[in-house]
Protein backbone atom coordinates (compact mmCIF):
# COMPACT_ATOMS: atom_id res chain seq x y z
CA UNK A 1 0.00 0.00 0.00
CA UNK A 2 1.49 3.77 -0.23
CA UNK A 3 0.72 6.93 0.64
CA UNK A 4 -0.19 9.50 -2.57
CA UNK A 5 1.62 12.57 -3.21
CA UNK A 6 -0.45 15.20 -5.34
CA UNK A 7 2.41 17.25 -5.50
CA UNK A 8 1.38 21.26 -6.95
CA UNK A 9 -0.41 19.26 -9.34
CA UNK A 10 -2.85 20.50 -12.10
CA UNK A 11 -4.03 19.47 -15.85
CA UNK A 12 -5.19 21.23 -18.98
CA UNK A 13 -6.66 19.30 -21.79
CA UNK A 14 -5.49 22.98 -23.59
CA UNK A 15 -2.39 22.63 -25.19
CA UNK A 16 -1.35 26.55 -24.19
CA UNK A 17 -3.60 27.20 -21.64
CA UNK A 18 -3.76 31.07 -20.30
CA UNK A 19 -5.74 31.08 -17.20
CA UNK A 20 -7.65 29.03 -14.38
CA UNK A 21 -10.52 28.53 -16.78
CA UNK A 22 -7.99 26.46 -19.00
CA UNK A 23 -7.73 24.21 -16.68
CA UNK A 24 -9.40 20.96 -15.83
CA UNK A 25 -7.76 20.30 -12.92
CA UNK A 26 -6.68 23.26 -10.57
CA UNK A 27 -3.81 23.53 -9.44
CA UNK A 28 -3.85 20.75 -5.71
CA UNK A 29 -1.37 20.34 -2.92
CA UNK A 30 -2.55 16.77 -0.78
CA UNK A 31 -1.07 13.86 0.73
CA UNK A 32 -3.44 10.86 0.89
CA UNK A 33 -2.68 8.49 3.33
CA UNK A 34 -1.85 4.99 3.02
CA UNK A 35 -4.28 2.79 3.77
CA UNK A 36 -7.08 5.18 3.63
CA UNK A 37 -10.34 5.23 1.96
CA UNK A 38 -11.12 7.68 -0.03
CA UNK A 39 -14.33 8.76 -2.29
CA UNK A 40 -13.87 11.60 -5.24
CA UNK A 41 -17.20 13.18 -4.97
CA UNK A 42 -18.22 15.57 -7.33
CA UNK A 43 -21.03 16.39 -10.15
CA UNK A 44 -20.49 15.73 -13.78
CA UNK A 45 -17.32 17.64 -15.38
CA UNK A 46 -15.80 18.86 -11.76
CA UNK A 47 -12.64 16.73 -12.79
CA UNK A 48 -12.85 13.50 -10.75
CA UNK A 49 -12.06 11.17 -13.76
CA UNK A 50 -9.07 14.12 -14.86
CA UNK A 51 -7.49 13.42 -11.51
CA UNK A 52 -8.23 9.30 -11.41
CA UNK A 53 -6.60 8.88 -14.56
CA UNK A 54 -3.38 11.27 -13.62
CA UNK A 55 -3.73 8.88 -10.26
CA UNK A 56 -3.58 5.63 -12.64
CA UNK A 57 -1.35 7.09 -15.38
CA UNK A 58 -3.44 6.97 -17.91
CA UNK A 59 -3.02 10.90 -17.87
CA UNK A 60 0.15 12.87 -17.64
CA UNK A 61 -0.27 15.99 -15.91
CA UNK A 62 0.42 19.24 -17.79
CA UNK A 63 1.53 20.48 -14.63
CA UNK A 64 3.31 19.16 -11.17
CA UNK A 65 4.16 15.53 -9.71
CA UNK A 66 2.63 12.39 -7.88
CA UNK A 67 4.73 10.36 -5.79
CA UNK A 68 3.73 7.20 -4.61
CA UNK A 69 5.65 6.77 -0.78
CA UNK A 70 7.73 9.67 -1.77
CA UNK A 71 8.65 8.13 -5.30
CA UNK A 72 8.20 10.30 -7.87
CA UNK A 73 5.48 7.83 -10.49
CA UNK A 74 4.59 10.81 -12.66
CA UNK A 75 6.16 9.71 -15.34
CA UNK A 76 5.18 5.96 -15.40
CA UNK A 77 3.27 3.43 -16.85
CA UNK A 78 0.22 2.68 -15.59
CA UNK A 79 1.46 -1.21 -15.67
CA UNK A 80 4.61 0.08 -13.93
CA UNK A 81 2.52 1.55 -10.25
CA UNK A 82 1.31 -1.85 -9.41
CA UNK A 83 -2.41 -0.60 -8.84
CA UNK A 84 -5.80 -1.91 -9.44
CA UNK A 85 -8.11 -0.23 -11.15
CA UNK A 86 -12.28 -1.06 -11.84
CA UNK A 87 -13.99 1.28 -14.28
CA UNK A 88 -17.59 1.93 -15.12
CA UNK A 89 -18.19 -0.32 -17.60
CA UNK A 90 -16.73 -4.02 -17.40
CA UNK A 91 -14.09 -5.01 -18.99
CA UNK A 92 -13.57 -8.90 -19.23
CA UNK A 93 -12.66 -11.55 -21.31
CA UNK A 94 -15.68 -13.62 -23.26
CA UNK A 95 -14.01 -16.60 -23.78
CA UNK A 96 -12.70 -16.97 -20.37
CA UNK A 97 -14.28 -18.39 -17.70
CA UNK A 98 -15.23 -16.36 -14.75
CA UNK A 99 -12.50 -18.33 -12.92
CA UNK A 100 -9.84 -17.43 -15.04
CA UNK A 101 -11.22 -14.15 -15.32
CA UNK A 102 -10.38 -13.44 -11.75
CA UNK A 103 -6.97 -15.27 -12.18
CA UNK A 104 -5.72 -13.31 -14.58
CA UNK A 105 -4.12 -10.81 -12.67
CA UNK A 106 -2.34 -12.98 -10.28
CA UNK A 107 -1.23 -15.80 -13.57
CA UNK A 108 0.60 -12.92 -14.70
CA UNK A 109 2.25 -11.90 -11.98
CA UNK A 110 3.20 -15.66 -11.83
CA UNK A 111 1.85 -16.41 -8.80
CA UNK A 112 1.53 -20.25 -7.50
CA UNK A 113 -1.56 -22.36 -8.76
CA UNK A 114 -2.49 -22.93 -5.02
CA UNK A 115 -1.95 -19.28 -3.92
CA UNK A 116 -4.02 -18.80 -7.19
CA UNK A 117 -6.70 -21.08 -6.47
CA UNK A 118 -7.43 -19.84 -3.08
CA UNK A 119 -7.65 -16.40 -3.43
CA UNK A 120 -10.07 -16.17 -6.55
CA UNK A 121 -12.10 -18.55 -4.69
CA UNK A 122 -12.29 -16.26 -1.56
CA UNK A 123 -12.75 -13.15 -4.32
CA UNK A 124 -15.44 -15.05 -5.66
CA UNK A 125 -17.70 -15.35 -2.48
CA UNK A 126 -17.11 -12.07 -2.16
CA UNK A 127 -18.93 -11.13 -5.26
CA UNK A 128 -21.53 -13.72 -5.00
CA UNK A 129 -20.16 -15.80 -8.41
CA UNK A 130 -18.50 -19.28 -6.38
CA UNK A 131 -21.60 -20.88 -8.42
CA UNK A 132 -20.55 -19.77 -11.64
CA UNK A 133 -16.81 -19.95 -11.13
CA UNK A 134 -16.32 -22.32 -14.25
CA UNK A 135 -19.11 -20.39 -16.72
CA UNK A 136 -17.51 -18.78 -19.66
CA UNK A 137 -17.76 -14.93 -19.41
CA UNK A 138 -20.17 -14.61 -22.20
CA UNK A 139 -23.93 -15.02 -22.29
CA UNK A 140 -23.52 -13.41 -18.30
CA UNK A 141 -25.55 -10.05 -17.99
CA UNK A 142 -24.07 -6.51 -17.61
CA UNK A 143 -24.38 -6.62 -14.41
CA UNK A 144 -22.54 -10.22 -13.40
CA UNK A 145 -19.39 -9.22 -15.66
CA UNK A 146 -18.70 -5.74 -13.77
CA UNK A 147 -18.97 -7.95 -10.30
CA UNK A 148 -16.30 -10.15 -12.38
CA UNK A 149 -14.13 -6.81 -13.14
CA UNK A 150 -14.49 -5.68 -9.39
CA UNK A 151 -13.20 -8.95 -7.99
CA UNK A 152 -10.34 -8.50 -10.49
CA UNK A 153 -9.66 -5.53 -8.74
CA UNK A 154 -9.83 -6.91 -5.89
CA UNK A 155 -8.10 -10.30 -5.83
CA UNK A 156 -4.28 -9.15 -5.53
CA UNK A 157 -3.43 -8.10 -1.99
CA UNK A 158 -0.12 -6.47 -2.81
CA UNK A 159 -1.28 -3.18 -4.76
CA UNK A 160 -0.51 0.10 -4.33
CA UNK A 161 -3.45 1.41 -4.40
CA UNK A 162 -6.85 -0.13 -5.45
CA UNK A 163 -8.76 2.56 -8.03
CA UNK A 164 -12.39 2.84 -8.71
CA UNK A 165 -14.40 5.08 -11.46
CA UNK A 166 -18.15 5.01 -11.01
CA UNK A 167 -17.82 0.98 -10.47
CA UNK A 168 -21.26 0.67 -9.66
CA UNK A 169 -23.25 2.58 -12.57
CA UNK A 170 -24.51 -0.95 -13.86
CA UNK A 171 -25.65 -2.47 -10.82
CA UNK A 172 -28.81 -3.16 -9.45
CA UNK A 173 -29.76 -1.88 -6.27
CA UNK A 174 -29.83 -4.31 -4.16
CA UNK A 175 -26.19 -5.75 -5.48
CA UNK A 176 -24.97 -2.25 -4.93
CA UNK A 177 -25.62 -2.60 -1.63
CA UNK A 178 -24.26 -5.70 -1.20
CA UNK A 179 -20.74 -5.03 -2.95
CA UNK A 180 -20.41 -1.49 -0.98
CA UNK A 181 -20.62 -3.30 2.03
CA UNK A 182 -17.74 -5.75 0.54
CA UNK A 183 -15.54 -3.12 -0.49
CA UNK A 184 -15.76 -1.93 2.85
CA UNK A 185 -14.56 -5.42 4.01
CA UNK A 186 -11.95 -5.76 1.76
CA UNK A 187 -10.68 -2.50 3.19
CA UNK A 188 -11.17 -3.41 6.59
CA UNK A 189 -9.57 -6.65 6.32
CA UNK A 190 -6.62 -5.28 4.09
CA UNK A 191 -6.21 -1.75 4.06
CA UNK A 192 -5.34 -1.03 0.60
CA UNK A 193 -5.24 2.51 -0.56
CA UNK A 194 -8.73 3.24 -2.17
CA UNK A 195 -9.71 5.55 -4.59
CA UNK A 196 -13.35 5.49 -5.30
CA UNK A 197 -14.97 8.20 -7.62
CA UNK A 198 -18.89 8.61 -7.84
CA UNK A 199 -21.32 11.55 -8.34
CA UNK A 200 -23.57 9.87 -5.70
CA UNK A 201 -22.97 11.00 -1.79
CA UNK A 202 -24.87 7.96 -0.35
CA UNK A 203 -22.15 5.96 -2.23
CA UNK A 204 -19.41 8.08 -1.23
CA UNK A 205 -20.53 8.88 2.47
CA UNK A 206 -20.81 5.07 3.09
CA UNK A 207 -17.85 3.87 1.28
CA UNK A 208 -15.02 6.30 2.15
CA UNK A 209 -13.03 7.03 5.53
CA UNK A 210 -12.66 10.83 3.88
CA UNK A 211 -14.49 12.10 0.82
CA UNK A 212 -12.68 14.70 -1.53
CA UNK A 213 -15.48 17.01 -2.42
CA UNK A 214 -14.43 18.17 -5.94
CA UNK A 215 -16.30 21.52 -8.00
CA UNK A 216 -15.43 22.83 -10.89
CA UNK A 217 -11.69 21.42 -11.16
CA UNK A 218 -10.86 22.28 -7.81
CA UNK A 219 -10.71 20.30 -4.27
CA UNK A 220 -12.86 22.36 -1.79
CA UNK A 221 -13.02 19.75 1.06
CA UNK A 222 -11.14 16.79 2.39
CA UNK A 223 -13.45 15.50 5.14
CA UNK A 224 -14.99 12.54 7.13
CA UNK A 225 -18.67 12.57 6.38
CA UNK A 226 -19.52 14.09 10.02
CA UNK A 227 -17.10 17.06 9.28
CA UNK A 228 -18.90 17.57 5.65
CA UNK A 229 -21.99 17.76 7.43
CA UNK A 230 -20.98 19.46 10.59
CA UNK A 231 -18.98 22.29 8.78
CA UNK A 232 -18.90 22.52 4.43
CA UNK A 233 -15.81 24.22 3.57
CA UNK A 234 -17.17 25.88 0.92
CA UNK A 235 -21.69 26.30 0.17
CA UNK A 236 -20.82 24.03 -2.62
CA UNK A 237 -20.27 21.10 -0.05
CA UNK A 238 -23.38 22.31 2.05
CA UNK A 239 -25.82 22.14 -1.01
CA UNK A 240 -23.86 18.87 -2.16
CA UNK A 241 -24.20 17.05 0.68
CA UNK A 242 -27.16 16.08 2.77
CA UNK A 243 -30.76 15.81 1.46
CA UNK A 244 -32.39 18.43 1.35
CA UNK A 245 -29.03 20.37 1.23
CA UNK A 246 -27.30 23.53 3.48
CA UNK A 247 -29.97 26.67 3.16
CA UNK A 248 -27.92 29.65 2.27
CA UNK A 249 -29.12 32.75 3.53
CA UNK A 250 -27.48 35.87 2.13
CA UNK A 251 -26.68 38.30 5.54
CA UNK A 252 -24.95 41.36 6.68
CA UNK A 253 -22.11 39.93 9.74
CA UNK A 254 -21.25 41.86 12.41
CA UNK A 255 -18.80 40.39 14.56
CA UNK A 256 -21.02 38.03 17.15
CA UNK A 257 -24.31 39.30 14.87
CA UNK A 258 -25.54 38.64 11.63
CA UNK A 259 -28.89 40.43 10.04
CA UNK A 260 -31.00 39.08 7.57
CA UNK A 261 -33.22 41.69 6.35
CA UNK A 262 -34.71 43.07 9.58
CA UNK A 263 -34.16 40.09 11.40
CA UNK A 264 -31.20 39.65 14.09
CA UNK A 265 -29.46 36.70 14.31
CA UNK A 266 -27.02 35.96 17.56
CA UNK A 267 -24.18 33.97 16.16
CA UNK A 268 -22.26 31.17 18.37
CA UNK A 269 -19.02 33.22 17.92
CA UNK A 270 -17.44 35.94 16.73
CA UNK A 271 -16.27 36.63 12.84
CA UNK A 272 -14.06 38.78 10.80
CA UNK A 273 -15.24 39.54 7.23
CA UNK A 274 -13.20 41.19 4.90
CA UNK A 275 -16.00 42.86 2.93
CA UNK A 276 -16.55 40.01 0.20
CA UNK A 277 -20.28 38.37 0.03
CA UNK A 278 -21.41 37.12 3.16
CA UNK A 279 -23.71 34.33 3.94
CA UNK A 280 -25.20 32.14 6.64
CA UNK A 281 -25.58 28.17 5.86
CA UNK A 282 -28.21 26.05 7.81
CA UNK A 283 -28.76 23.02 7.46
CA UNK A 284 -32.90 22.25 7.64
CA UNK A 285 -31.96 19.98 10.77
CA UNK A 286 -31.11 23.09 12.30
CA UNK A 287 -34.06 25.26 11.40
CA UNK A 288 -36.92 25.79 13.84
CA UNK A 289 -40.24 26.79 13.21
CA UNK A 290 -41.56 29.68 15.43
CA UNK A 291 -44.89 31.68 15.73
CA UNK A 292 -44.53 35.05 16.22
CA UNK A 293 -41.29 36.23 18.54
CA UNK A 294 -37.66 37.04 16.74
CA UNK A 295 -37.43 35.24 13.97
CA UNK A 296 -36.65 35.62 9.75
CA UNK A 297 -40.62 35.66 8.42
CA UNK A 298 -41.08 32.54 6.62
CA UNK A 299 -44.65 31.06 5.07
CA UNK A 300 -45.02 27.16 5.13
CA UNK A 301 -45.65 26.50 1.02
CA UNK A 302 -46.07 22.44 1.28
CA UNK A 303 -45.09 19.69 3.94
CA UNK A 304 -43.72 16.34 2.47
CA UNK A 305 -43.59 13.15 4.38
CA UNK A 306 -40.39 11.10 3.57
CA UNK A 307 -40.26 8.54 6.37
CA UNK A 308 -38.34 9.31 9.07
CA UNK A 309 -38.57 12.87 8.61
CA UNK A 310 -40.96 15.51 7.21
CA UNK A 311 -39.66 17.93 4.51
CA UNK A 312 -41.16 21.50 5.75
CA UNK A 313 -40.81 23.26 2.08
CA UNK A 314 -40.95 27.42 3.33
CA UNK A 315 -41.15 30.61 1.40
CA UNK A 316 -38.44 33.10 2.83
CA UNK A 317 -38.00 36.43 1.43
CA UNK A 318 -39.33 34.89 -1.89
CA UNK A 319 -36.60 31.65 -1.79
CA UNK A 320 -37.91 28.69 -0.79
CA UNK A 321 -35.97 26.93 1.93
CA UNK A 322 -36.18 23.72 3.56
CA UNK A 323 -36.89 22.69 7.20
CA UNK A 324 -36.72 19.12 8.64
CA UNK A 325 -38.85 17.90 11.34
CA UNK A 326 -38.19 13.71 12.79
CA UNK A 327 -40.89 11.50 12.00
CA UNK A 328 -44.18 12.25 14.82
CA UNK A 329 -42.80 15.82 15.85
CA UNK A 330 -46.27 18.19 14.62
CA UNK A 331 -45.60 21.10 12.46
CA UNK A 332 -47.05 24.23 14.93
CA UNK A 333 -49.62 25.53 13.11
CA UNK A 334 -49.38 28.87 12.98
CA UNK A 335 -45.90 29.03 11.81
CA UNK A 336 -44.94 32.79 10.80
CA UNK A 337 -40.75 32.37 11.55
CA UNK A 338 -38.03 30.53 11.62
CA UNK A 339 -34.97 30.36 13.48
CA UNK A 340 -31.75 28.77 13.56
CA UNK A 341 -30.30 26.15 16.26
CA UNK A 342 -26.92 28.16 16.93
CA UNK A 343 -24.82 24.98 16.63
CA UNK A 344 -25.69 24.52 13.25
CA UNK A 345 -25.14 27.79 11.93
CA UNK A 346 -22.12 28.18 9.85
CA UNK A 347 -20.73 31.83 8.14
CA UNK A 348 -19.27 32.41 4.23
CA UNK A 349 -17.74 34.79 2.44
CA UNK A 350 -17.52 34.41 -1.25
CA UNK A 351 -18.95 30.95 -0.64
CA UNK A 352 -16.20 29.83 1.50
CA UNK A 353 -16.55 29.21 5.00
CA UNK A 354 -15.39 31.65 7.76
CA UNK A 355 -13.65 30.08 10.78
CA UNK A 356 -14.88 31.84 14.03
CA UNK A 357 -12.13 34.27 15.57
CA UNK A 358 -9.75 32.15 17.59
CA UNK A 359 -10.45 29.22 15.21
CA UNK A 360 -7.96 28.32 12.41
CA UNK A 361 -10.21 26.98 9.31
CA UNK A 362 -9.21 23.00 8.45
CA UNK A 363 -7.38 22.99 5.48
N1 LIG B 1 -10.04 14.18 -23.24
C1 LIG B 1 -10.52 15.38 -22.96
N2 LIG B 1 -10.28 16.44 -23.77
C2 LIG B 1 -10.75 17.67 -23.48
N3 LIG B 1 -11.48 17.97 -22.38
C3 LIG B 1 -11.77 16.96 -21.54
C4 LIG B 1 -11.30 15.62 -21.78
N4 LIG B 1 -11.74 14.83 -20.77
C5 LIG B 1 -12.43 15.64 -19.94
N5 LIG B 1 -12.44 16.92 -20.38
C6 LIG B 1 -13.08 18.08 -19.73
O1 LIG B 1 -12.46 18.23 -18.45
C7 LIG B 1 -13.43 18.56 -17.46
C8 LIG B 1 -13.41 17.53 -16.34
O2 LIG B 1 -13.85 16.29 -16.87
P1 LIG B 1 -13.81 14.91 -16.04
O3 LIG B 1 -14.22 13.81 -16.97
O4 LIG B 1 -12.54 14.79 -15.32
O5 LIG B 1 -14.98 15.18 -14.99
P2 LIG B 1 -15.79 14.15 -14.10
O6 LIG B 1 -16.01 14.84 -12.81
O7 LIG B 1 -15.11 12.83 -14.06
O8 LIG B 1 -17.17 14.05 -14.89
P3 LIG B 1 -18.08 12.76 -15.21
O9 LIG B 1 -18.68 12.33 -13.89
O10 LIG B 1 -19.08 13.30 -16.17
O11 LIG B 1 -17.15 11.73 -15.80
C9 LIG B 1 -14.77 18.66 -18.19
O12 LIG B 1 -15.00 20.00 -18.49
C10 LIG B 1 -14.55 17.83 -19.44
O13 LIG B 1 -15.35 18.31 -20.50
Amino acid sequence: MAKITLDNLAHSYLPNPSGEDDYALKELNHDWQDGEAYALLGSSGCGKSTLLNIISGLLHPSQGRILFDGQDVTHQATAERNIAQVFQFPVVYDTMTVRENLAFPLKNRRMPADEIRRLVQKVGHMIGMEAQLDRKARGLTADAKQKISLGRGMVREDVNALLFDEPLTVIDPHMKWELRTQLKKLHHDFGHTMIYVTHDQTEALTFADKVVVMYDGRVVQIGTPQELFERPAHTFVGYFIGSPGMNVFDAEISGSEARIGEARIALPASYATAGGKTQLGVRPEFIRLAEGGDGIPAKILRIEDVGRHKIIRLDVAGREINATLPEGTPVPAGTDRITFDPEGINVYENDWRVAPKGQREAA
